[in-house]
């Protein structure tokens, strides 16, 4: 089921938004207080065109990415991660990066990361006009293997060049920690191994290290345990947590994470998403729902959720799919 909405259903749908969004921001519903402390505000990175999109299996025509990208700006999403220079001929949906990359419109003030694995795909972005790259490494040595063809020591050395290409052209580098959770082939992963391979991207200059439970598997308290672990090799500020809801749990974790002081979050609109290396990845966090727990919870976001709604509405009508927010379902039955 699609979401499409009357002119009156929309209106309807905004003013109830609005309503609901001032009073559980005055915080009449949920006391923070009695939760913890929270971040003023979180950076929102918005997945979707990348981590959304890479699974799917039919190819997205490129007009349908930069419209959907678009419309993600004009939601005022501070982040938006575009598109990624990998190989085609292990992410077939990926291959018109350039086109993506170029094609958008670029607000002021938003940033536009792509992934790059390797050296080619760095220099493939850059002249595309990438200004701000991910390296993607993990924290299995099995789903490093699956993902990149590589052993974790061997990534780290491709990140090497990476980033001394990146810091010659004041590119700044984002880096990734799949499996922070769980790993589809190995099973359980260690905090120390998360936090180690975390230092490690954070030491040879990453700006911000996103954690990420791939599949989906983490509950809130391994995700205190992995994140206590991390913190102790990572300042916080340079963190970030990325929830795949496979079980249901992206929520409460990364409400933990924000109680343990991480202010930036990677979801996706309409909850699209998966890893074509990790089998039975679903979606990660819909960005719908983080937006609607980060204004109950009185946390500055920026984004307009009106808008939000009706880019994920847009991707999922492009799609054929139906939304997996679960703010986007309810605010459909209005
Ligand atoms: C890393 C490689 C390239 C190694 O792939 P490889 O086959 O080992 O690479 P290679 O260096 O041997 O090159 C083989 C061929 O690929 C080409 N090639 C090589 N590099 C590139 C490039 N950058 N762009 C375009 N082409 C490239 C290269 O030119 C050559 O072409 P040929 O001579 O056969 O015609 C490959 O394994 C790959 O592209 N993997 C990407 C997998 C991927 O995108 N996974 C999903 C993203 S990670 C993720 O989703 C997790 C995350 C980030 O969301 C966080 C979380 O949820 O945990």
């Amino acid at each position: 089921m699609s979401l499409s909405l009357s002119r009156r259903g929309t209106e309807r749908l905004i003013s109830w938004l609005v309503h609901r969004m001032e009073s559980l921001s005055q915080g009449e519903v949920v006391s923070t207080s009695s939760m913890g402390t929270f971040p003023k505000r979180v950076k929102i990175v918005e997945v979707g065109p990348r981590d959304g999109l890479q699974n799917e299996k039919n190819i997205v025509p490129t007009p349908v990415k930069i419209k959907l990208i678009d419309m993600l700006s004009e939601a005022g999403l501070p982040v938006i991660e575009a598109t990624s220079f990998v190989s085609p001929k292990w992410v077939p949906q990926m291959a018109d990066h350039s086109e993506v990359l170029k094609g958008i419109q670029k607000f002021p003030g938003i940033n536009y990361p792509v992934l790059t694995p390797n050296m080619k795909g760095f220099q493939e972005a850059v002249s595309a006009g990438a200004k701000e790259v991910s390296i993607f490494g993990a924290a299995s040595e099995l789903f490093t293997r699956k993902n990149v063809n590589c052993s974790i020591d061997e990534s780290f050395q491709r990140f090497d060049g990476i980033m001394q290409a990146a810091q010659a052209a004041s590119i700044p580098v984002r880096g990734y920690v799949s499996c922070a959770l769980g790993c589809p082939y190995e099973g359980k992963v260690s905090p120390a191994k998360v936090a180690e391979v975390a230092k490690k991207l954070y030491s040879m200059g990453c700006y911000e290290i996103s954690l990420g439970d791939t599949i989906g598997v983490g509950t809130p308290g391994l995700m205190k345990d992995m994140l206590t672990a991390v913190m102790r090799e990572v300042p916080v500020a340079a963190l970030a947590v990325h929830c795949h809801d496979t079980y249901g749990q992206a929520l409460a974790n990364t409400l933990v994470a924000l109680q343990m002081g991480v202010s930036v979050v990677d979801s996706s609109v309409a909850g699209l998403g998966g890893c074509p290396y990790a089998k039975g990845a679903s979606g990660n966090l819909a960005t719908e729902d983080l937006v609607y727990m980060l204004t109950g919870l009185g946390i500055q976001t920026g984004v307009n959720l009106q808008k939000l709604l009706e880019a994920g509405d847009f991707i999922c009508q492009a799609l054929n799919r139906k939304t997996s927010s679960k703010v986007a379902q309810a605010t459909c039955k209005l």
